[in-house]
């Protein structure tokens, strides 16, 4: 059904030689190309993604230039509504790209905050034009930066600033108020500080092939609120069709019609100042495949580093600050430089498990326009094909890292140390299980492990927030190489990109429970999101014993509010199932499994598990597994230690492994649900791994002796016979040996599917 097809491997952009090895490790000469297709008449009429995205970017440009000449002589830089890119005349001068600018090459993730750098003194800018000469229009905004750093306070709170600033000085008064340059001017205030954890949901617009399927819009969001509503049409065994509302509430919820610069405001620009104070900061877009996450992510890089240049040449001028840009991927587990011909990076752990990317690049840029060419090469680099759901689908984990660094004593001679990053992750597409059926192999392995990794992340984010001891972070690379990004004073914030189509309406639901899940365990979250977005979910539970939470289709449901009857396409009525939120001010409403823990006379729930921890004491997720798991109950399967020193302590231990799965299958989808799990299921992956490995070096011993019995053989005067003899009787037990290895081999290559297929499973 769905044209899969991979297309052929496109040379990297950026000239040299060399590199392509890890083209080669991906099967087939690499699959990476340009993005080729949209269904979207703007785009539609670029040929490649970089071409789109820099038709974007230049007719942004465009507007800012002509904003610019509307302005006249205003004094401020960036043009609010238009962040992409400076206007052309204040460029700076373009990077020059040398190797000469190349940093050592390993990328040290944990280097800084173990020996933190003083904090910089404030240095006040200069009011007068001339003086700003890389930026002439930038004078007044000295007076944008009353105060020597931003520490503890977050954009969202720079309003009520801005007035005390512009009565104490009248200076701002008649000009357009950029949220950059109110941020600049604000002191962070530490009751409100930028959330450590934010989630913003992005629906895309109904594309053409969707509309032409006359699919409806199936989301629905309200004006100026972040509750956003999923109608899913579903169909009775008479045929009666009746609607589920599915209501969700995030940090932020952004519709189809908002555009790629507000979507920045909202998500990336509040913690762009962060990183001068020592933060790691991750932005993050996840979603189904086609739901806009490159689209909504690869205008980002480009808009902070913009303002990180302007707070470095402004803001903390003459402080010797540096940035640095590097680009890499993570396809099938393995790491490529994309800024250096996708040539194969390691991984390293050091004594103090700092992960080092051995090899990586980082370009030092002190320009809008180096940063954009190498965003643009890392682009056209990348690992893309196609799938059922998007023609040209990102097949890896794609992470741009802005780096800050400084010398120590601000003087460029001596070796920078970073103080913080901004990693941006545009996540490759996830997929169920199901979808990947149509794909080829390859599709599928890479779906399965994009799967397998997404599934760490969470785990990852989910224990981090709940302050877990043990952060699972070697549960993928993408974890690993993540690490430093969350552990600290860190703010992630995540971007879930939701396709509208009814056709769709599954991977929406599920999208919108895994940032529900991500945000619902947040610390920070108010009362109200905590209730809305559990209750969210609830409606599945059918059983639920709220009266709220039935679904409404009796006669009189029609004279209840929010409900409703329609004739559908069969002419049968359709019936309208609404989930009703109680008022906000109560608690969260407890899901079934909850509910049968009230009723059990755990009277104390409500005032314990405030939707963390179920009354088992595991870390139970409704919405993830709706169905099965609340007929079932679920024990969790404590992970083992193994002394593993031998290839048969080896087979044992996943022999045990594979025995207790077996016993318990049917239960082991669910059981995917704690981190516990997880790591049993990523242990038992490394031990076979680890196996398989340890077969193969067998093989090569055995080998090895059929060489020197021949050699041995060989000598003149020796009896041939003797060692003819000798060498069949090994050969003969040997052949015993490599069949029983091939057949463990053979088991172990299930169980491994196996797993891949309960991963993709968990996620839906
Ligand atoms: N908000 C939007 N407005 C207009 N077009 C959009 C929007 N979001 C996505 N698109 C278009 O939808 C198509 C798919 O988007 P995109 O490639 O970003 O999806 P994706 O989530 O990155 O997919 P994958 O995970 O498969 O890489 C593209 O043609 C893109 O231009």
């Amino acid at each position: 059904m769905n044209a899969v097809g991979r297309q052929s491997g496109r040379p990297p952009i950026g000239g040299g030689g060399g590199g392509g090895g890890g083209a080669s490790a991906v099967g087939g000469g690499g699959v990476h190309h340009q993005r080729q297709y949209s269904d979207y008449s703007l785009d539609s009429s670029s040929s490649s993604g970089s071409s789109k995205w820099l038709h974007q970017l230049y007719s942004s440009q465009l507007q800012q230039q002509q904003q610019q000449q509307e302005y006249g002589r205003m004094n401020i830089n960036r043009v609010q509504n238009h962040p992409s890119t400076p206007p052309l005349g204040s460029r700076q001068q373009r990077d020059s790209l040398s190797p000469s600018e190349l940093s050592p090459g390993i990328l040290d993730l944990h280097s800084f905050d173990t020996d933190l750098l003083p904090l910089h003194q404030h240095h006040r800018l200069h009011h007068n034009n001339n003086t700003n000469d890389d930026m002439p229009g930038l004078a007044s905004l000295d007076n944008a930066f009353p105060f020597s750093h931003v520490r503890g306070r977050s954009f969202d709170d720079s309003e009520s600033y801005l007035s005390s600033t512009n009565k104490q000085t009248n200076r701002n008064v008649g000009l357009p108020e950029t949220s950059l340059s109110r941020s600049f001017s604000v002191e962070k205030d530490k009751t409100n500080p930028v959330a450590k954890i934010k989630v913003v949901v992005r629906k895309r617009p109904l594309n053409r092939k969707e509309t032409s399927k006359k699919e409806e819009d199936i989301v629905s969001i309200e004006p100026n609120s972040s509750c956003l509503t999923v109608h899913e049409t579903k169909l009775k065994v008479d045929l009666t069709e009746y609607e589920e509302r599915h209501e969700f509430v995030f940090d932020a919820v952004l519709d189809e019609d908002v555009s790629n610069d507000e979507v920045y405001r909202e998500t990336v620009e509040p913690i762009v100042p962060t990183i001068f104070q020592r933060t790691k900061a991750t932005c993050f877009a996840y979603g189904q495949t086609g739901s806009g996450k490159t689209y909504t992510m690869q205008p980002l890089p480009l808009t902070a580093s913009q303002d990180i240049l302007t707070m470095m040449n402004y803001k903390y001028r003459n402080q010797g600050f540096q940035l640095f840009v590097s680009f890499f991927e993570i396809y099938g587990g393995k790491l490529y430089d994309l800024l250096n011909e996708r040539s194969k990076l390691c991984m390293r752990e050091d004594g103090k498990q700092q992960v080092c990317i051995v090899g990586l690049q980082e370009y030092r840029v002190s320009s809008v326009d180096s940063i954009k060419e190498l965003i643009e090469r890392g682009n056209a680099t990348r690992s893309t094909g196609t799938t059922g759901a998007n023609e040209e689908s990102s097949r890896s984990h794609a992470i741009l890292q802005l780096v800050i660094k400084r010398s120590v004593d601000g003087s460029e001679s001596k070796p920078a140390r970073v103080i913080g990053k901004l990693s941006f992750i545009d996540l490759a597409g996830s997929e169920r299980g199901a979808d990947t059926t149509d794909n080829d192999k390859q599709t599928r392995i890479e779906g399965a492990e994009i799967n397998k990794s997404l599934l760490a992340l969470k785990e990852c984010i989910r224990a981090l927030d709940s302050d877990q001891g043990h952060i699972p972070f070697r549960g993928s690379k993408l974890t690993e190489v993540l690490r430093d990004s969350f552990v600290g004073d860190s703010r992630t914030v995540m971007i879930s990109c939701i396709s509208p189509n009814s056709g769709s309406c599954e991977h929406t639901l599920n999208t919108l429970r895994y940032a529900d899940r991500v945000k619902s365990l947040s610390k920070g979250n108010n009362s109200k999101k905590e209730f809305s977005t559990a209750s969210s979910n609830l409606l599945e539970s059918t059983t639920s014993p709220l009266s709220s939470m039935l679904p409404i289709t009796s006669n009189f449901g029609s004279s209840l509010a929010g409900t409703g009857s329609e004739a559908n396409r069969f002419g049968l009525s359709k019936q309208i199932q609404i989930e009703v939120s109680p008022s906000f001010n109560m608690d969260r409403v407890a899901s079934r499994r909850e509910s049968d823990s009230l009723c059990n006379g755990d009277v104390d729930y409500f005032k314990n598990h405030r939707g963390k921890v179920c009354p088992t004491g595991e870390d139970f997720d409704s919405s993830e597994y709706p169905y099965e798991q609340e007929k079932r109950p679920w024990k969790p399967v404590k992970p083992e230690t193994y002394t593993l020193s031998t290839v048969d302590d080896k087979m044992k231990c996943s022999d045990v492994m594979m025995r207790r799965k077996d016993m318990s299958s049917g239960v082991e989808i669910n059981g995917l649900r704690t981190e516990d799990d997880l790591n049993v299921l990523l242990q038992e992956e490394e031990d076979l791994v680890t196996a398989h490995r340890m077969q193969v070096e067998e093989t090569i011993d055995i080998v090895k002796e059929e060489m020197k019995i021949l050699a041995e053989a060989d000598q003149p005067g020796n009896h041939l016979d003797k060692y003819i003899n000798k060498l069949n009787s090994i050969l003969s037990q040997k052949a015993v040996g490599i069949l029983n290895l091939q057949a463990r081999l053979a088991h172990f290559q299930r169980r491994l599917n196996e797993n891949n297929v309960l991963v993709s499973s968990a996620l839906g």
